[in-house]
């Protein structure tokens, strides 16, 4: 593990220039943390600036004190863990089992596994890396906690949206203790139940960007069908039948004409499960009664599908609003007016041009002013509520 001790996620200078750090005061309650990691040094940090005191249990005091605030005591792991009674696991899973010949001197106390599993871990372990600590120490107990926040998050304190820390515990009183340690680190403790919820909550930070999986890949399905369709119609079809060669159709004008098709068919597949939902519990008689698997899954993918939808219409105003800026738009144009001169007509008005830039315009306009006015209207309240959340903040 010598690689990541290299490049230290807290810095030097960072941890001196902040006084706060330097010394915690004495009477503050021990709290124990075994391994010294990019984890677990944030979490020393976030620790003595709540006025915790800290004991890092490291197999390397020597090589690692100097990574920690000064007011950290780093040292063997035996002496680390011998009188705090709360004790951090900041160590991966597979190292749990070295850890087993401290057993004797952490009987009784409780044990806090901060761990995340890799997605391959987890598919392969069926029991939870809490569950396994505590089988390895049978007399300790052990609460889970912290996995969901980053050693990023921890070091520079809690966000709005990241502030909920899931924990759980067979043990109530434990569960207790660490919650408010959590609380007074500025998080906020979520009670997920007893141990068993652990497998639950350590797939919470594996779920967070797969929930655009589905989605992202009806989306690119979607794009790749219309976009042969278009294909075929608009650049095949006059190429075979008439031996047009309108290839320089692809990058632009084909791309245009599919993205409204993929907006359109995502925006109906956000309204398509409600109506599915809302006919099947008519037909049940009941609100009371699960959905199949599949409609509810669709159902929460709702948000992402949508917001795909939006990115395509999006995409497609924008496409729209540079075609008249194509070279080959040009050509027409020219075309257009040599026809009209040879024609000897008086002057060059072609009507449906003239109509599409208005309509571009202002819809453009339009929209502009939709957004400028729902910017004015909604900032006073986006300020409410941030200054409400300070408020909150603070008052914890
Ligand atoms: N980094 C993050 O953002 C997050 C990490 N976590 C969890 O925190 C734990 C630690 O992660 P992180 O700090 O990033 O990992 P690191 O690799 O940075 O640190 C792991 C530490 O484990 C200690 N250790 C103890 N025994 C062994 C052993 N036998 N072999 C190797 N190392 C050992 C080492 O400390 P020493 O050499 O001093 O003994 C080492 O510093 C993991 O379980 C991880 O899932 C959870 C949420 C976020
Ligand atoms: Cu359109």
């Amino acid at each position: 593990m010598s690689g990541e001790m290299d490049k230290p996620l807290i810095s030097r200078c960072l941890i001196d220039s902040d006084g706060s750090l330097a010394e915690a005061p004495s009477g503050a309650p021990k709290v124990g943390i075994l391994g010294s990691g990019d984890f677990a040094r944030s979490l020393a940090t976030r620790l003595v600036g709540s006025g915790f005191s800290v004991v890092v249990g490291s197999r390397n005091p020597k090589r690692t004190a100097g990574l920690f605030p000064a007011s950290v005591q780093v040292t063997f792991q035996e002496e680390a863990v011998s009188s705090p009674e709360v004790i951090f696991v900041a160590v991966f899973r597979e190292h749990y089992s070295t850890l087993c010949s401290l057993s004797d001197l952490l009987a009784g106390k409780i044990l806090v596994d901060v761990s995340n599993p890799t997605e391959q871990e987890h598919l392969r372990h069926r029991e939870s890396n809490a569950e396994f600590l505590a089988s390895l120490f049978p007399t300790c107990t052990v609460v889970k906690a912290f996995n969901v926040i980053s050693a990023w998050t921890l070091q520079a304190g809690p966000r709005d949206g990241n502030r909920q820390v899931p924990i759980c515990s067979d043990q109530q009183e434990a569960k207790h203790v660490v919650s408010e340690m959590v609380r007074a680190m500025g998080f906020m403790p979520v009670d997920m139940g007893s141990l068993t919820s652990a497998r639950e909550v350590e797939a919470m930070p594996l779920r967070l960007l797969p929930g655009w999986k589905v989605p992202t890949l009806l989306a690119l399905g979607l794009f790749v069908c219309f976009y042969a369709y278009n294909f075929i119609r608009d650049v095949l079809q006059p190429y075979v039948q008439e031996g047009k060669n309108k290839f320089y159709k692809l990058p632009v004008s084909v791309v245009n004409t599919t993205l409204p098709c993929v907006a359109y068919v995502l925006l109906s597949l956000v309204y398509l499960p409600g109506v599915l939902a809302a006919t099947l519990q008519l037909q049940w008689g009941t609100k009371y009664r699960r959905f199949p698997d599949w409609l509810d899954h669709w159902l929460q993918h709702r948000k992402q599908i949508g917001l795909l939808s939006f990115f395509c219409a999006a995409l497609h105003a924008l496409y729209s609003f540079c075609l008249p800026l194509r070279r080959s738009h040009r050509y027409e144009l020219i075309n257009m007016a040599v026809k009209q001169v040879l024609a000897n007509k008086s002057h060059l008005w072609v009507e449906e041009e003239v109509w599409r830039m208005e309509i571009y315009l202002s819809l453009g306009v339009l929209a502009l002013g939709t957004l400028s006015l729902l910017a004015v209207t909604s900032l006073p309240s986006i300020a409410n509520s941030l200054n409400w959340r300070e408020f909150s903040f603070v008052q914890k």
